[in-house]
């Protein structure tokens, strides 16, 4: 491994898993393709934490496992002390396994209850050929010890063992092999907010005296905050911004990250944020939205270049937009609750439903909105697409964005592009390296 080169290293790595839960599709030759991670590069240093954080189901666990090689990925290269491990043979990773451990969120499941805690940290030994008779047995007394138990619980059952001396003994576990990088997989998210300070202390002192490298998973932001170098945030399947935690927070720039740490109780003494309450949930990996992914919950999405919106109306107008293109609208009980009996009754409704104005400022986009809701009255979801056609798409619904630097961090937004803050939606501006970045949004 050369000098510069960081202990592990991902490029535009993908792990799309085949949808198991449709027999029919399976049976005509219909795949569905869940995109569980879909082109991430990242790399950690030795001796770093990398914190990987998003919401539950944007793909962090796999993520650590690909680059275990636990899953084999579906595209991409993983570099492991600069060697492509993604090439390995299966005795070349069983080889690996000794350098590269993973530690579960929870512990009760991953430990086997029929073993001794000898036995569960001597199986670890025992895979990799490593300790024998006295010795092996001395070797899982002093990881006892060094995870902060007893030598004299060797004999014992785990269900002799709280929660927090459960994840002490996976600790131990993963440490029998002397590893080099280990995947911390939410290690703290089972555990009493009391003992998880002390398993978080632990990692950090085993960390300092063996040199370890970590990627430190968590769906909580203040978890991580304390623990990593750097941070990487997650939406579905693709990183949306990486940088050290003061970068990161100070103030925060991606309106994800910014959502992401709003609801962490005193993030930063500096930054008192009202809690942003994103809507809906995250979109099915099988089938994620165009452009940016993360466009259909954005409290920022940029508005269209040749239309006039108070930034409340457009967000309105393009959340109502989306319900429409994926047909995502309880027509029925809207009728029902608002006792709709006529046309205008029901474009009233509408309008409520979506906190949408009885008349937008721009006389352009009323028009398309009223054509919309005229043929949603009529039934015609086919129609009201029509109608809306491309009226409300802006760069962040057409284009993807890429991480690119801005102020110390690495951002995957167009709000810091500055070929797409006028709004227009423009295929050649799409082609090409990022132009200069602007420090701030408008909003
Ligand atoms: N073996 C699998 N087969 C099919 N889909 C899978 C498989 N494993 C994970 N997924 C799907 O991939 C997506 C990402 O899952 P993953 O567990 O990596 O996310 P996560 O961010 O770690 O979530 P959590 O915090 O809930 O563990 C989810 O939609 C999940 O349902």
């Amino acid at each position: 491994m050369s000098s510069n080169e960081p202990l592990i290293r991902a490029e535009n790595l993908k792990k799309h898993y085949q949808n198991e839960s449709d027999f029919i599709d399976r049976l005509l030759g219909r795949q569905q393709w869940v995109k569980a991670v879909d082109g991430i590069s990242l790399e950690i240093e030795e001796g770093e934490t990398l914190g990987l954080v998003g919401e539950s189901g944007c793909g962090k666990s796999t993520v650590g496992r690909t680059l275990l090689q636990l899953h084999e990925p579906t595209d991409g290269t993983v570099y492991f002390k600069g060697e492509d491990i993604t090439e390995y043979s299966s005795n070349e990773l069983r080889e690996l396994r000794q350098e590269m451990q993973l530690i579960f969120q929870n512990p009760q499941s991953s430990l086997n209850p029929r073993l001794t805690v000898n036995d569960i940290i001597g199986e670890a030994l025992d895979i990799h050929g490593l300790e024998e008779g006295q010795s092996r047995d001395e070797r899982i007394k002093e990881l006892l010890e060094l995870v902060g138990l007893s030598a004299s619980h060797a004999n014992r059952y785990p269900h002799e063992f709280s929660g927090g001396q459960l994840q002490r003994i996976g600790i131990a576990r993963a440490l029998a092999v002397e590893p080099d990088f280990i995947v911390c997989d939410e290690p703290v998210s089972a555990l009493d907010v009391s003992v998880q300070a002390q398993i978080l202390n632990l990692l950090k002192d085993l960390q300092e005296e063996f040199g370890i490298t970590y990627l430190f998973i968590a769906h909580d932001l203040s978890v991580v905050e304390h623990i990593a170098d750097r941070i990487a945030v997650m939406y579905l399947g693709e990183i949306v911004e990486v940088g050290t935690p003061e970068e990161l927070f100070a103030p925060p720039q991606h309106p994800y990250t910014e959502a992401l740490l709003s609801a962490v109780p005193e993030p930063d003494p500096g930054w008192n944020p009202e809690r942003i309450i994103l809507e809906g949930t995250v979109p099915s990996p099988l089938d994620p939205p165009s452009g940016c992914k993360f466009h259909t919950r954005c409290p920022k999405v940029i508005p269209p270049a040749d239309l006039e919106f108070e930034q409340e109306e457009w967000r309105a107008v393009r959340s109502f937009a989306t319900r429409v293109e994926s047909g995502d609208l309880p027509l029925g009980s809207l009728r029902e609750e608002y006792d709709v009996s006529d046309a205008s009754e029901f474009d009233e409704a509408i309008r409520e439903e979506h906190d949408i104005p009885a008349r937008l400022s721009d006389p352009e986009a009323e028009e398309i909105l009223s054509e919309t809701i005229q043929a949603l009255e009529q039934g015609s979801f086919e129609r009201a697409n029509d109608a809306i056609g491309d009226a409300f798409e802006t760069p962040c619904t057409v284009h993807e964005p890429e991480l690119q630097q801005v102020e110390g961090t690495e951002i995957a937004c167009h709000l810091y592009d500055s070929r797409y803050q006028d709004g227009s939606v423009d295929e050649s501006a799409a082609s090409g390296q990022p132009t200069a970045a602007v420090s701030e949004s408008d909003d």
